[in-house]
């Protein structure tokens, strides 16, 4: 069974997310979306409030599995036995990042790094660029699943 994690803190869930996460669900048996827990950042959802709207929005896929870790990625593929990381590149701005993320954690412990270029009409979405539009009353129908903007909506401007 060939398995991915798709790491991220999804705070919240954008659909450059789920660009990736539905092309993956296509190459692999199982895609474990992984929401990181970081209890140093602060964040607009909870953990578990983003592990809901991810189970929601990616129900359709029928081979998505939600789930949570902190600490080591590395240490959790190896606890889930999960050979290999799907991660989106954006731009060439996120190469050089990503590029010293695969080759640590493949040095450290040999779990692969898949990297697949996100779709023009997404690449330029970040979780923190869409609440700064919802914050200030912009509209981002289109750029995150309805029931996401709703809930940016509804935390963003009470
Ligand atoms: C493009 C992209 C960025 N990230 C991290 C986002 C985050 O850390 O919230 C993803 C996670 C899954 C699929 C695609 C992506």
């Amino acid at each position: 069974m060939r398995r991915v994690v798709c790491p991220g803190s999804f705070d919240p869930v954008t659909n450059g997310h789920l660009d990736i996460i539905g092309r993956a669900s296509r190459q692999y048996d199982e895609v474990v979306v992984a929401v990181l827990i970081n209890i140093e950042k602060k964040s607009l959802f909870t953990v578990e409030e983003r592990i809901q709207m991810l189970q929601t929005v990616t129900k359709e896929y029928g081979n998505v599995r939600v789930d949570k870790f902190h600490g080591l990625l590395v240490d959790y593929c190896r606890q889930q036995e999960i050979p290999a990381i799907v991660k989106g590149l954006r731009a060439v701005s996120d190469f050089d990042y990503e590029l010293q993320m695969a080759q640590l954690n493949y040095r450290m412990s040999g779990v692969e790094t898949l990297f697949m270029a996100t779709g023009p009409e997404v690449s330029f979405l970040s979780s923190s660029r869409i609440k700064e539009i919802v914050k200030y009353g912009g509209n981002v129908a289109g750029l995150v699943p309805d029931l996401v903007q709703e809930l940016l909506v509804e935390r963003l401007r009470g």
